[in-house]
């Protein structure tokens, strides 16, 4: 018999320790196993990732590679730049593998290019094995014993978790690998379309990365920032499993108390150097970090423990359970749980700066109408960090320059932007996340934002996050705003929260002026005034939701996709409301007037449909009526 000839896919799991999928691929006893990457345009050009994702995924990738190198002298990880679903089909001809062998990956574009590599695969008589790994449970699993629905709540997840079994305990990392097997690359390269590209504003060189399928010098090796023409990266956090392993140790074997007690609303927003709670998202994002081993081993930590030792949601362990239930949500709903048009379980508000849609498949197209200038300017400002309020102003640059903030930090930006201050649109919030985040991970970034902005897995809308009080909570001095605004550093603590307060002579003590908008005209020794009063953002913003809930219209409904949700709210001078904007996709090419009729004034008009397959349906042709 031939002995199986394997290549073995590296994608959602940079990591050697526990990882199911590669232990499949080693229980073939394989003749030879090719340890590959596919540098994907998806991600490169369509999928937004600042400089410092980047780098933490080179720093990845990078640590793989040696690991893999100690294991077998003839072996690393093999980067191949071309996206998967050309690739494969080439390579199962030039390398004439038996099998292919990946991680299970469930988000909505991950599903769609593996079924793709599967067919080639089915076509080229290689055999597919594919094993979950990336989640505590298989999420798919998870949404079959919740009745093929996302799971919306910890308790949810729990109960569905029950039924799906105990979670498996981690494997060990294997001893050796086989070698690789020859690798001809004598083929055409399919070259990606680079445009648009919605990284081109973080690219200040020129963009080299697609120089031959095995890289410029033919040696497969991993990209670097400067080929992908990214400036270096500002972070200090930095990936790797080793890194990843390290800290998981320390945390487990040297602050034993910490890791048993953890009680996430008691960990500090304002505290860095070192920072309150793990900082291993990013680990478990490239999969540098096995989850599975993480619980295992706080879930011993807390059993040895005994009395005092906390327990989910606010534990270590109820973290964890949170990002399952993010991904089993997003399991169940695909592409629509990116949005609110579509998803049927997240509620319609009529936020600003709207997402543009394609009026074919209803999905997001990346861009957003401008229905409120002010409500533009008060975006802008969010994401420079020139609000002109100093706590919301250094999270957002903490997250710029290192792509971490502590949950709670990011609480109080996404509350400000939408619900608690802005009343932007939650997929504005969430674009930017998806840009600077280091820890990206669609699902909980997603999930989290409909959290804070009301409009799925939480309602109390009229909890709002104060920009002044919040974080004077945590940081009466206003260090963390010293640290990230370096023009307040020296306001004293009386107003480092409300630099607008200061009169001329503590200004002139501090060495700063209140003054600008923060944006084109501001001018060293000066820091923006805020842009707008908060106790009165607050009062409209709360009154707006108070209506949307009312109005009880969720992202699958008729009124929502139609465009005829409008009437059921007052118009934009009572109230605030997603303005007139002009329509430029031809969205109401077949709109005549009577397409306000059947308008029914506001009855609840919320038709939750069940599971994946409800959801799968092609969404109907929009009518987007401005
Ligand atoms: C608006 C918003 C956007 C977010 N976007 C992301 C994102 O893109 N990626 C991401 O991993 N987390 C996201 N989170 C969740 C959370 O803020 C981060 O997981 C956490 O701050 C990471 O820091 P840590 O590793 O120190 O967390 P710890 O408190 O140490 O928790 C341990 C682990 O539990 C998981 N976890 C903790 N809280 C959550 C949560 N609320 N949802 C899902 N998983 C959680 C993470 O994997 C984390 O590493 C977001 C939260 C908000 C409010």
């Amino acid at each position: 018999m031939v002995k199986p000839r394997v290549i073995y896919w590296f994608r959602t799991d940079l990591r050697l320790h526990d990882s199911p999928a590669l232990q499949a691929a080693l229980d073939l006893e394989p003749d030879v196993l090719w340890p590959i990457f596919t540098w994907d345009p998806h991600y490169v050009y369509k999928a937004r990732g600042g400089v410092n994702r980047w780098q933490f995924l080179l720093d990845c990738q990078n640590d793989l590679s040696q690991s893999i190198t100690r294991l077998n002298k003839k072996s690393k990880l093999f980067v191949l730049r071309e996206g998967p679903q050309t690739l494969f089909p080439k390579l199962f001809k030039a390398w004439k593998p038996t099998h292919l062998v990946f991680e299970k990956d469930t988000d909505a574009y991950g599903r769609s290019r593996d079924e793709a590599v599967a067919k080639a695969a089915r076509e080229a008589g290689v055999q597919v094995i594919v094993q979950p790994g990336r989640t505590l449970w298989d999420s798919d699993e998870i949404v079959k014993q919740h009745g093929g629905k996302p799971t919306m709540s910890i308790a949810q997840l729990q109960a569905a978790g029950k039924k799906a079994g105990p979670i498996a305990k981690p494997m060990p990392a294997p001893t050796s690998l086989p070698d690789p097997g020859d690798m001809p690359v004598d083929f055409e390269q399919d070259l990606p379309e680079a445009k648009p590209d919605l990284n081109a504003n973080c690219r200040s060189g020129q963009d080299t990365g697609y120089k031959g399928i095995a890289g410029p010098k033919g040696d497969f090796a991993i990209e670097t920032l400067e080929e992908l023409g990214f400036s270096p990266a500002t972070t200090p956090h930095r990936g790797g499993e080793t890194n990843a392993l390290k800290a998981l140790d320390e945390l487990i074997e040297k602050n034993t108390d910490y890791a048993a007690t953890f009680q996430k609303p008691k960990t500090s927003p304002a505290q860095f150097s070192p920072q309150s709670t793990t900082l291993l998202s990013p680990f478990f994002h490239f999969g540098a970090l096995s989850v599975r081993l993480f619980y295992w081993r706080v879930h011993d930590v807390v059993a040895s423990y005994g009395r005092g030792a906390s327990s989910p949601p606010e534990s270590l362990i109820g973290q964890v359970l949170f990002r399952d239930m993010y991904f089993a949500a997003q399991a169940a709903l695909g592409q629509s749980f990116a949005q609110t048009a579509t998803n049927p379980y997240c509620r319609f508000v009529p936020w600003h700066l709207p997402s543009k849609r394609d009026a074919e498949t209803g999905l997001a197209t990346g861009e957003y109408h401008i229905d409120k200038q002010e409500a533009e300017v008060w975006f802008q400002r969010w994401k420079a960090g020139v609000t002109g309020f100093p706590w919301i102003d250094a999270l957002m640059r903490q997250l710029n320059e290192e792509g971490w903030i502590h949950h709670l930090g990011r609480h109080s930006v996404a509350c400000f932007l939408t619900r608690g201050g802005c009343y932007v649109d939650w997929e504005r919030g969430a674009e930017v996340f998806e840009e600077r985040l280091i820890d990206h991970e669609p699902a909980c970034n997603i999930g989290n934002w409909q959290w804070l902005a009301c409009v799925a897995f939480f309602t109390q809308y009229y909890r709002c996050y104060s920009p002044v009080s919040f974080g004077q909570k945590w940081d009466k001095n206003g260090d963390l705003i010293r640290r990230w605004i370096p023009e307040l550093k020296k306001v004293s603590a009386k107003y480092i929260y409300e630099p607008w307060k200061m009169p001329p002579s503590a200004q002139n003590d501090a060495g700063v002026r209140v003054t600008g908008d923060g944006l084109s005209t501001q001018q060293d020794g000066t820091y923006p005034k805020p842009m707008f009063d908060f106790a009165e953002r607050r009062g409209i913003c709360m009154s707006a939701m108070k209506k949307a809930y009312a109005a009880g219209l969720y992202g699958n409904d008729e009124k929502v996709l139609d465009g005829s949700w409008r009437p059921l709210f007052p118009s934009p001078d009572e109230a605030e409301v997603m303005g007139e904007y002009e329509s430029d996709y031809g969205e109401n090419a077949d709109n005549g007037d009577e397409d306000q009729e059947g308008v029914d004034g506001g009855s609840p008009g919320h038709k939750r449909s069940g599971g994946r397959n409800d959801l799968e349906s092609k969404p109907k042709r929009q009518k987007m009526k401005p």
